[in-house]
This record gives C-alpha cells, sequence and structure tokens, in this order.
C-alpha cells in the first residue's frame, strides 16, 4: 500500500468491493474501482444473473459459441463453459469459425480458436467462404479492390453463421458483440435514416469512444436509448421469410449473401452493392403495405 501523505487525497485507495487490494480498474457501469479477483466474480456472476433473469437458455440445449479468436469471444468461450459447468445448466456447447480465407489474419485467430478448444474442452467447427461460397476473401478482394469488400465479408460472416449452426443443429447461436458494438449500431441506424447507408461508419465508433471518455456511461446510455426507441405505427417492417435461392433467412426474394455471389460470378461485383437493385425490386414493389399490424417495436440490427 501507498504511504499516505495527510488528507483523502494522499491515501492510496482499496477495491472497494473486498476493500483489501489494490483496484485495478474502474467500471463504467458502477464508477467503481475495483481489484482484478472482485472484477472477474461480479462479471461472471452478472452474466449469470442475465442468463437466469431472462431465461436466455434451457437445459439440454445445443449452443453455439461464435469463436473467431478474438478478446470478445474467447472470453465468452470462457465464461459460458464455466458458467455451464459450475451452475449445471446442461448446455452442450460447441465453438463454431468461420474462415474467411484471409491469409494472415483468419489463419492466425482459427489458432487462439483451437487452443480454446481443448482448453475448455469444446468441440469446435470451422466452415470456410471457400466451401460455402465458393471464394476466399482473399480472391474477392483481388477481384473488387479493397473498397467495397466489407460488405462482402459481413453478409457472408452473417449467413455462414447462420449455416454452421445449422450444421451443428444447434438451437442458439451465443457472439461476443459488446457494448461498443451495441452502442456502434444504434448510432449507425439513427444515421442511416437521417443520412445514408454506411455513412459514418468509421467515425461512429470514434465518437463513442471519445463520449465515453467525458462521461463512462455513454456507451451503456446508448445502447438503452436504442432499446427504448420506437418505430413510428406508420414504418413498414421487412417481413422475415427465405431466399429463394438458398432458403437461408431473407426478408427479400433473394438473401443479399446470394445476390452478392451471383455477382461475383457474372463477373460483376458491384451488384449487390448499395441499395439492392434487380431480382428484389420486383419483390419489394408486390409487397404489400400492411402498418395495421405493426406495434412499436425495438430497433437496431447487429453487423458482424
Ligand atoms: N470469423 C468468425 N467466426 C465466428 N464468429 C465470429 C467471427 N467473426 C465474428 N464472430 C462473432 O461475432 C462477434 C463480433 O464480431 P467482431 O468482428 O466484433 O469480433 P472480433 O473483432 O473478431 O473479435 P472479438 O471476438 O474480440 O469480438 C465475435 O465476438 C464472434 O462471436
Amino acid at each position: 500500500m501507498e504511504a499516505s501523505h495527510g488528507g483523502d487525497k494522499g491515501k492510496s485507495r482499496l477495491c472497494s468491493i473486498c476493500n483489501q487490494r489494490r483496484p485495478a480498474l474502474k467500471r463504467p457501469k458502477t464508477l467503481q474501482q475495483i481489484c482484478k479477483e472482485c472484477f472477474y466474480e461480479v462479471f461472471e456472476e452478472e452474466i449469470h444473473r442475465v442468463i437466469v433473469d431472462n431465461k436466455l437458455f434451457k437445459p439440454g440445449e445445443r449452443i453455439a459459441i461464435g469463436a473467431s479468436g478474438g478478446k470478445d469471444s474467447t472470453v465468452l468461450a470462457y465464461v459460458m463453459s464455466e458458467l455451464n459447468r459450475r451452475h449445471n445448466y446442461g448446455l452442450d456447447l460447441f465453438l463454431l469459425s468461420v474462415d474467411e480465407g484471409i491469409t494472415g489474419y483468419r489463419d492466425d485467430s482459427l489458432e487462439t480458436v483451437k487452443r480454446n478448444e481443448v482448453q475448455y474442452g469444446l468441440p469446435l467447427k470451422v466452415v470456410s467462404y471457400k466451401d460455402l461460397y465458393g471464394w476466399t476473401m482473399d480472391e474477392i478482394v483481388k477481384m473488387i479492390g479493397l473498397k467495397n469488400n466489407c460488405t462482402f465479408c459481413g453478409v457472408f460472416r452473417r449467413q455462414a453463421l447462420d449455416r454452421g449452426a445449422a450444421l451443428l443443429k444447434v438451437d442458439k447461436l451465443a457472439t461476443g458483440h459488446n457494448a461498443d458494438d451495441i452502442a456502434e449500431t444504434v448510432l449507425l441506424n439513427i444515421l442511416r435514416g437521417i443520412y445514408s447507408p454506411n455513412a459514418y461508419r468509421g467515425f461512429a465508433r470514434e465518437f463513442i469512444k471519445d463520449l465515453e471518455r467525458i462521461r463512462p456511461r455513454a456507451i451503456l446510455d446508448i445502447i438503452k436509448s436504442g432499446e427504448d426507441f420506437r418505430i413510428a405505427t406508420s414504418t413498414k417492417m421487412p417481413e422475415q421469410g427465405t431466399c429463394q435461392r438458398c432458403g437461408y433467412i431473407s426478408s427479400q426474394k433473394w438473401c443479399k449473401a446470394c445476390v452478392l455471389l451471383e455477382g461475383l460470378n457474372r463477373g460483376l461485383p458491384k451488384l449487390g452493392i448499395g441499395r439492392t437493385r434487380g431480382v428484389n425490386s420486383e419483390h419489394r414493389k408486390n409487397q404489400q403495405i400492411d402498418t395495421k399490424n405493426i406495434q412499436s417495436k425495438p430497433c437496431g440490427t447487429l453487423d458482424f
């Protein structure tokens, strides 16, 4: 402990939970300064409470954990396997990884996932863009360049996770999206309404991190405001259906992944970039505008 130099100012603080160890961090959520050990304890306990209070899982369910090899999904894999064991949730857990085929990036992080497989004893399934779509991201970048390749990567990954989940026959898929990701999505949804699709994508993340520095709860408040959004009852909501081509989830005749893939295979990679044209526009015209049964709904979709 640091020596006190008179008055409260000079005293070194102690963890505000155990009052024994030195604090290692200040939680933005509570502004409490706490030690590493107490942080692990409250973090795991809070996740357990969210799982139990919201009845997220049922005994016997098969759950896939989207494992990118990044820090958040690695923590997710650890916490899920630990809580499942400690509290006897009775879940069958699996790791599901999508290999986008990005040399020097995903091949490295897949090594981390393989270590997690051994460490937590969770079976791992890897699905690749090459197997699912016939293209690796490296090949897509060669064709389309660096400007729009994030669209392909995000759309294909979202569907690849669905496909992997279907192969594993799981009931649910858990991902490691964190508060920053969700706050960014809320802001982007607002900006998209005001400006244009994908406007300010890079700016939104920087902006929320700047806000957090000034006011630590800002990220949680943005998420809360997103949860409280209400969509005007006159707004037509997309209807969830299935893609007529691949059978996976889509609100259009063809899902975005099939539109993008068609463009790639026809040597027209810009086909599905930006606002969808072509095959889906007729489908949209035919959709009846039915606002009667649309009640106010929470807003927000997560990008992958
Ligand atoms: N290639 C992937 N394979 C499986 N799941 C993925 C993959 N990429 C992303 N995800 C899932 O989506 C979540 C959010 O994706 P994001 O791109 O923000 O993650 P990341 O930056 O790769 O790393 P992290 O795991 O730290 O979130 C991940 O936590 C993971 O659950």
